[in-house]
């Protein structure tokens, strides 16, 4: 399977505090340089050290970037391969206010500042509307929310949204029970869903943010595309937008009640993601803890597994976020070192798998047939020993019920072996006592000698 790292981009938030002998982005070497000065403990007597460099080397610096520049850059690619059946996520990780939901979802200020999900929904719609040679595609939309660690569908209407179960398939793929996927045909479809959802996500109010998002998101389209005059195969994947909840210091944000709790829920989940990223990237490391929360559980396949994923680390270039910011590029340089499995998902063509189904239905009602007639001759044996007779007393059959026989038992041992006989003469023959099965058995008798089968290399 082909290999692919996980890339990294880094944004910083705009701001007028913004100090660039503190943060240095050279956008030539796609580096960004924190400088931080060393701390003293205020005693006359402290002196201070000399200050710490820390240089991080990412696949892009997006400083003072647009919202277009963002998707151009970030996630162009990224909606190719999943046209291509690859499945893909592009996820925002950074401390609280750095600029996850702008960067995602976007505000809704101006048309101009819409997030990544509204212009990967229009990019994706508009490329299937025109891509030439499809025979047919499908687009669904689901949202989810991890909440307090807990999982809710926000595109769940109803009053009391009902909190969801995480279970993995037969093939090892990580699936939310009951949580919907809803059709869609356009680009306005879509759009109604995604705003839809974002009216449903819980957000709060800290000293550091005004709307401040309290869940991590999970926005997912599910693509499948059938190509024109092909095998009859179709691609499907999967493209995730993930915008996690912030990381916050509670000293900072001055959290308390809801707030507070919630933030003790984000910051262990966080934790817990970087725990799961130190270990998926360590090599040879036989065991990933995916499954200590719900989030690295949902994520499981994005963080190793079969995914082409990118990261964005929102920084908030401010002198007073320095720790913060330093702690992000740390956690964004150990997503880089992480290598995903990558494979374009092909299903069976519809028409096949009818086929295919088809013959199993046929196989198991031959089956069943047989076991029918199985109990019947049981039966039948039961009553002749209780009323004293056996089967010896029936009649054979005459000649011509066994010229009848052996010719259809010759024109079934000469069908090929992987013909379907469902509907030969053979098998509309009433079986049903012990004379019928012996006059078949010695049909088969006479019709393999004709036939110059060889039954002593018979493996039956
Ligand atoms: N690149 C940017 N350009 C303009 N404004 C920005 C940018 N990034 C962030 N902001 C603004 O900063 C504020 C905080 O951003 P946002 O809510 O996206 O942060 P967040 O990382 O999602 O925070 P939280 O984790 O608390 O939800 C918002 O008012 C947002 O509009």
């Amino acid at each position: 399977m082909p290999q692919s790292a996980v890339k990294v981009f880094l944004r910083t938030r705009p701001s007028d505090v913004y100090s660039p002998e503190q943060l240095q982005v050279n956008q030539d070497t796609k580096t960004f340089t924190i400088v931080q000065a060393a701390r003293s403990s205020g005693l006359p007597s402290d002196k201070a050290g000399p200050s710490q460099q820390y240089q991080f080397k990412f696949d892009g610096i997006l400083h003072n970037a647009s919202q277009e520049d963002v998707f151009e850059v970030c996630a162009t690619d990224v909606l190719s391969s999943a046209l291509e059946g690859y499945n893909s996520t592009i996820m925002c990780y950074g401390q609280t206010g750095a600029g996850k939901t702008h960067t995602m979802a976007g505000s809704r200020a101006s048309y101009a500042a819409r997030g990544l999900i509204p212009r990967v929904i229009s990019a994706l719609l508009a490329r299937l509307g025109a891509a030439p040679g499809l025979a047919a595609w499908s687009v669904s939309v689901s949202y989810l929310e991890i909440y307090n660690e807990a999982l809710y569908d926000l595109l769940d209407l109803t009053a009391q949204p009902q909190e969801l179960a995480l279970y993995e398939d037969g093939r090892g793929r990580v699936q939310v029970s009951g949580l919907r996927q809803v059709a869609v045909a356009s680009e306005a479809e879509a759009l109604a869903l995604f705003f839809e959802g974002e009216s449903n996500r819980v957000i709060g109010e800290h000293q550091l943010n005004k709307q401040s998002s309290r869940s991590h998101s999970i926005f997912m389209l599910s693509i499948t595309t059938t190509p024109e005059g092909g095998d009859g195969r179709s691609l499907a994947s999967k493209l995730c937008l993930v915008d996690l909840a912030g990381s916050e210091r509670v000293s900072k944000t001055r959290s308390e009640g809801l707030v507070l709790k919630e933030a003790g829920h984000i910051n262990r989940s966080l934790a817990l993601l970087e725990q799961v990223v130190r270990a998926a990237s360590e090599r040879g490391r036989d065991h990933v803890p995916y499954r200590s929360s719900k989030l690295t559980h949902v994520l499981k396949d994005s963080l190793g597994g079969n995914c082409a994923t990118v990261l964005i680390a929102n920084v908030w270039g401010e002198p007073a976020q320095l720790d913060e910011t330093l702690s992000t590029c740390r956690f964004a340089a150990r997503m880089a070192r992480l290598v995903c499995e990558v494979a374009s998902n092909v299903v069976q063509e519809g028409g096949a798998r009818v086929r295919e189904l088809q013959r199993e239905v046929q196989e198991l009602k031959e089956e069943l047939a047989m076991m029918q007639l199985m109990a019947g001759w049981q039966q039948q044996q039961q009553q002749q020993q209780q009323e004293g007779s056996n089967s010896s007393r029936e009649r054979p059959y005459d000649d011509t019920q066994r010229q009848k026989l052996q010719q259809a038992v010759l024109a079934w041992l000469q069908l090929p072996d992987d013909a379907d006989s469902s509907g030969s003469t053979l098998s509309q023959l009433p079986l049903s006592s012990v004379r019928q099965l012996r006059e078949l058995l010695l049909a088969v008798k006479v019709g393999a000698a004709v036939d110059g089968k060889n039954w002593n290399a018979c493996p039956c």
